[in-house]
């Protein structure tokens, strides 16, 4: 007799999504407002685990959750699990990508009029009995320019609405194609050309080393004077201590927040400041987001306990049980060489080509390219899945092909990807060693043998003698150890490609004196 499974409701969340779990036979407890150490002492006795933003699936909880088979989100924004740690643990994560998308645009638009009216201190005015009709002077929206810092899910949301308010929407996405600019209504910019010139600024990108602090010290001095800025996507976008100093120099007009760098913020320096608005998370908080996302989280985590079916997973694909032994190194392979496009990319990318050779040949493509994907989008936005990313890459215009070769080539067997950007094309390739291991064979044109994995440095440099040594004494100098190295050139004397795998993250400090030696073309950090 199978045992019946349980699952573990740890924030607040819609009934629908106990009624039904207990629909389909699954035991379920709610359980909320557990401190970490009384969570990680029950959390041991659960299949599933459904989850919000508060609690936090850390290393240590997933270390107690020993019969853990998969974490349920109700919700976009995972960055409160430790995916890393869940994989390794062989757990499931999964969310609900689109559930609450409309209702947190619509919080991004109440708060982007609240700045635009000064609704708080206006009522806040008028219900202490004062009528300070003279004091409360708006600015219209209509006409003035909307800055959208990504253009996804909710960015293309917000997008649609400021156009119905006859706003002008400008968009800084990198990944965003000029054809979905088009579509979506809004003018593709840079960055700086968006600080420039926009009036309000709303920021709509998941948080990432690219993203942490995209609002710096430096980037808010570059906005327009009276710019109003609303945050309804996460904390640790805006450095808050420079976005404090602007409301109280008069550079902005004005800041709503609903996210912040430490949450609960039950304290911080920009409380009371004038022009500054705050909502405590609230942005997926209507009863229609709340139904949408229980229903989904608990529908999915009911088909996964019960069936093995795989739907949104952040960290495993989406595969049936006869498969999934053969494609999984495949997979692995596939993600490692989407993610080294991604992180390699320069200027836009219009396509990506698939390409399968060998043993690879005789698979079934989709979960191949589907990890391609993945791991090229991924860099870009932690939301983003084997699900998803086909979805995704085709709504952003990118145009993905995949071919697959009858003829035998060098290796037994092998998947290639190539950017198509408007320098030309741009191919990584690589194959399984003993049909299990993921090894890069090909590199722009360049044969290297390398893993990718952990930590890694991309140089390419002139081939010259001392390059080496001189590169050894500057990670040396930085105390960082070289665990593998990889040269590879098309001639000698000409252009040479290293990659190193590195024990610790190369920072922008020693990126900086590297691209200084003699010979250095490109610098990039890689992690895996
Ligand atoms: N406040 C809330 O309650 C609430 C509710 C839902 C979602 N969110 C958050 O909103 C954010 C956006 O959600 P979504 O569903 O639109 O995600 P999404 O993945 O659909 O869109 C994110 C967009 O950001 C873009 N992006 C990534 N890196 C970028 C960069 N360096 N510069 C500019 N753009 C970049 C991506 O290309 C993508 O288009 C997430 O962080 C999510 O967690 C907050
Ligand atoms: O990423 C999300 O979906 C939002 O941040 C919503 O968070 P919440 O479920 O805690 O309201």
């Amino acid at each position: 007799m199978t045992t019946q499974p349980k699952v573990l409701i740890s924030d607040k969340m819609d009934p629908r999504a106990a009624a039904i779990f207990r629909e389909r036979g699954i035991q379920v407890d709610e359980i909320t407002g557990k401190t970490p150490e009384e969570l990680a002492a029950i959390v041991g006795d659960y299949d599933g685990l459904a989850i919000r933003s508060s609690t936090k699936v850390t290393p240590k909880i997933l270390a107690a959750a020993t019969s853990l088979k998969v974490v349920g989100r109700a919700g976009i924004g995972v960055d409160n699990v430790d995916i890393p740690a869940a994989t390794a643990r062989g757990v499931v994560v999964m969310n609900t990508p689109f559930g609450n998308s409309i209702t947190t645009a619509e919080h991004a638009i109440a708060l982007l009029f609240a700045l635009a009216r000064q609704l708080p201190e206006a009522d806040a005015s008028t219900q202490a009995g004062k009528w300070e009709k003279n004091r409360f002077m708006g600015v219209e929206v209509t006409g003035k320019t909307l800055g959208l810092i990504g253009a996804g899910n909710i960015g293309s949301i917000v997008a649609s609405r400021a156009l119905g308010l006859r706003m002008k929407v400008v968009a800084f996405d990198p990944f965003l194609s000029p054809e979905r600019a088009v579509e979506i209504g809004v003018e593709k910019v840079e960055l700086d050309e968006l600080l420039r010139r926009a009036d309000f600024i709303t920021l709509h990108t998941p948080l990432t080393d690219q993203t942490r602090n995209i609002l710096s010290r430096e980037n808010i001095a570059k906005t327009k004077k009276d710019v109003r800025i609303v945050n309804c996507a996460r904390g640790g976008l805006i450095d808050e201590a420079a976005l404090k100093d602007a409301l109280d120099s008069g550079q902005i007009a004005g800041a709503a927040l609903d996210v912040f760098e430490t949450e609960p913020a039950t304290a911080s320096p920009l409380f009371g400041t004038p022009g500054f608005i705050s909502t405590p998370h609230l942005g997926a908080s209507t009863n229609e987001a709340q139904v949408n996302v229980a229903i989904q989280v608990a529908e999915q985590m009911s088909d996964f306990l019960l069936l093995g079916g795989v739907t949104n997973a952040i960290n495993v694909p989406s595969l049936s049980a006869e498969e999934a032994p053969r494609l999984k190194p495949y997979m692995a392979l596939a993600e490692k060489l989407g993610s080294l496009v991604g992180q390699l990319a320069r200027g836009s990318i219009a396509g990506l080509s698939i390409e399968t050779e060998g043993a690879a040949a005789e698979l079934n493509m989709k979960p191949i390219t589907g990890a391609v994907l993945a791991g090229y989008m991924r860099v870009h936005s932690d939301t983003v899945n084997m699900v998803n990313a086909p979805f995704l890459a085709k709504e952003r215009g990118l145009d993905v092909r995949e071919v697959r070769h009858d003829r035998e080539g060098d290796y037994h067997t092998l998947v290639r990807v190539t950017a198509h950007t408007q320098a030309g094309d741009r191919a990584v390739a690589g194959t399984l060693f003993g049909n299990a291991a993921p090894r890069l064979t090909e590199l722009f044109g360049v044969k290297v043998e390398a893993d990718l994995a952990g930590d890694m440095l991309y140089i390419v440099n002139e081939d010259a003698p001392g390059f080496i040594g001189r590169l050894g004494t500057t990670l040396g100098e930085a105390g960082i150890n070289i665990g593998t190295f990889h040269l590879g050139r098309i001639d000698a004397g000409g252009e040479a490609v290293l990659l190193l795998s590195v024990d610790e993250p190369v920072g922008a400090e020693v990126v900086a004196r590297i691209e200084q030696l003699p010979g250095v073309k490109q610098v990039r950090p890689l992690k895996f």
